[in-house]
């Protein structure tokens, strides 16, 4: 039998719709899974492609199966099983041989992981995979970390089954160790603040305006045939015009507003606040899902502190214009917290290639992020996305609807916590003079910390200690 150019462990919704877009594009796979019952049934279900599918249920034979030196992608839940996958499968490989997690994974557990094969002169890739099941059959957007060997191994086969922007596979090696990893959080951080400012807007519309999901649905749909376009507006226009087939009621209306979460947000905020930065964008979006999740502790408040939310009149183009300005600041403190990940670990990302990865494939691809790649190329004061001379044109513009829609939220009861820390982080970022001297000196009358004087060289201390 001829042996595979890759591996494939894990055939779950992402591994199989891997393995099956690997296979569509020529290559050979080996596959395998713990429940070794699931694999003659993916088999047959994969028709003709399960020629090139080889299907192994011992963890040796898989391994035998597989060309030199060898590739073996894992797409298995993060942490303690990946560990012991590795432990397991490490033993039965050869130098050169290159295992790829695939999972959203901390990155720094793939750090340490790549350091540990190093030393057993084997590679591993932490490798971010973006489009859910639909991406990763038929084009995701790939972020790899790992070696330049690794990289040579992988770029055919991973250039092959990407997702392409006008003929540009959307994957590339981004840094080492645990680069793609961290670039994938950061990417789903900001997933997240995308997802949230579409959800508070939805929830303007809807009780502020009286509008029903089908409505609002069909005003992200004109949204997404213009400048606003994106899969999240595309998927969310969508979703508000299905009706529920057991109540004939929107479907939206019959799902209970508690939103999960499965850690990369938390982890890119947990991260950016490590490294000194605040992402209060995303962290808001983090935790209105964490606050989402007490349905009952809502309902409790609102018997006894009272829900009303009052009318709101604003239009369709404000709105617009609001998502746009709130989007660009989202996207603003993404790339902040890559920048400087970049600088602490020395990977020298280049943000204009993960702004053009990102740009099909992956579950925040919008018609913006052309415009942030060549942003990115293109002249960047002080290296802040935001001061671009075509985001700060636009922010110039929107932020205005921004800040109506804020106003007009706060005033009438309205949860808008994403929209209302997008614009505290720009009102913020745009005064060279801030508040930020009555913070120095209480720190110096309450603890003698010293504070800079403005125009003088070295640390001083208030007369209150004289
Ligand atoms: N779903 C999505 O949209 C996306 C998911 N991801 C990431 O991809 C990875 C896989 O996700 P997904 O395919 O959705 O998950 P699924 O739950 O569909 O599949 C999980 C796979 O992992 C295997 N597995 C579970 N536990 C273990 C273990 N302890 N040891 C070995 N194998 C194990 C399962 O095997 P078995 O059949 O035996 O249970 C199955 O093959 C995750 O890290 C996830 O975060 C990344 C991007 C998008
Ligand atoms: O990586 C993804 C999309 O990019 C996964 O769908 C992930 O599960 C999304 O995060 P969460 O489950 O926390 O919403």
């Amino acid at each position: 039998m001829a042996k595979a150019q890759i591996g494939i462990y894990g055939l779950g919704t992402m591994g199989s719709a891997l393995a099956l877009n690997i296979a569509e594009k020529g290559f050979d796979v080996a596959v395998a899974n713990r429940e070794v019952e699931w694999i003659a049934d993916f088999i047959r279900e994969a028709g003709p492609l399960g020629a090139r599918l080889h299907p192994h249920e011992a963890l040796e034979d898989f391994v035998a199966g597989l060309k030199t030196p060898r590739v073996i992608l894992f797409m298995i839940p993060s942490g303690a099983p990946m560990d012991a996958m590795i432990a397991a499968v490490a033993p039965l490989l050869s130098p050169g041989d290159t295992i790829i997690d695939g999972g959203n994974a901390d990155f720094h557990a793939t750090r340490r992981r790549a350091e540990e094969m190093a030393a057993r002169d084997l590679h591993f890739v932490g490798m971010g995979v973006s489009g859910g099941e639909d991406g990763a059959r038929h084009g995701p957007s790939m972020m790899v970390g790992g070696s330049e060997h690794s990289w040579r191994q992988l770029r055919d086969i991973l250039r092959a089954i990407a997702a392409r922007h006008e003929g540009d596979p959307c994957v590339d090696r981004l840094g080492p160790d645990g680069a793609g990893h961290f670039v994938k959080t950061v990417h789903n951080g900001i997933e997240y603040a995308d997802m949230q400012i579409i959800a508070e807007i939805y929830g303007l519309a809807r009780f502020g305006m009286a509008q029903p999901p089908a409505e609002i649905g069909a005003m992200f749909a004109r949204w997404n045939a213009g400048p606003l376009q994106s899969y999240l507006v595309e998927i969310t226009a969508e979703l508000l015009g299905r009706t529920d087939p057991a109540t004939g009621h929107p479907v939206v209306d019959v799902i209970k507003d508690a939103a999960g979460q499965k850690g990369t947000g938390r982890w890119t905020v947990i991260e950016a606040v490590r490294m000194g930065q605040a992402a209060n964008m995303i962290e808001a979006a983090v935790g209105a899902r964490a606050w989402s999740a007490e349905k009952e502790t809502r309902q409790a408040a609102e018997a006894r502190l009272g829900g009303a939310r009052g009318a709101l009149d604003l239009g369709e183009e404000v709105l617009a214009d609001a998502f746009a300005a709130a989007r660009i600041l989202g996207y603003a403190q993404g790339f902040r917290i890559l920048e400087a990940a970049s600088r602490e670990y020395g990977w020298a990302l280049d943000h204009a290639r993960i702004a053009e990865i990102w740009r099909a494939g992956c579950i925040i691809r919008s018609a913006l992020l052309d415009d942030i790649a060549q942003a990115f190329r293109g002249d960047l004061p002080a290296g802040q996305l935001m001061l671009a001379p075509s985001m700060a044109a636009q922010l110039t513009a929107k932020t205005p609807a921004l800040r109506r829609v804020v106003c007009a939220a706060m005033e009438g009861g309205h949860a808008a916590p994403v929209l209302a820390a997008a614009l505290g982080f720009h009102d913020t970022m745009r005064q060279g003079w801030g508040t930020a001297n009555i913070i120095q000196a209480q720190r110096d009358f309450f603890g003698h910390h010293g504070f800079e004087r403005l125009g003088q060289e070295g640390k001083f201390h208030g007369p209150w200690w004289d």
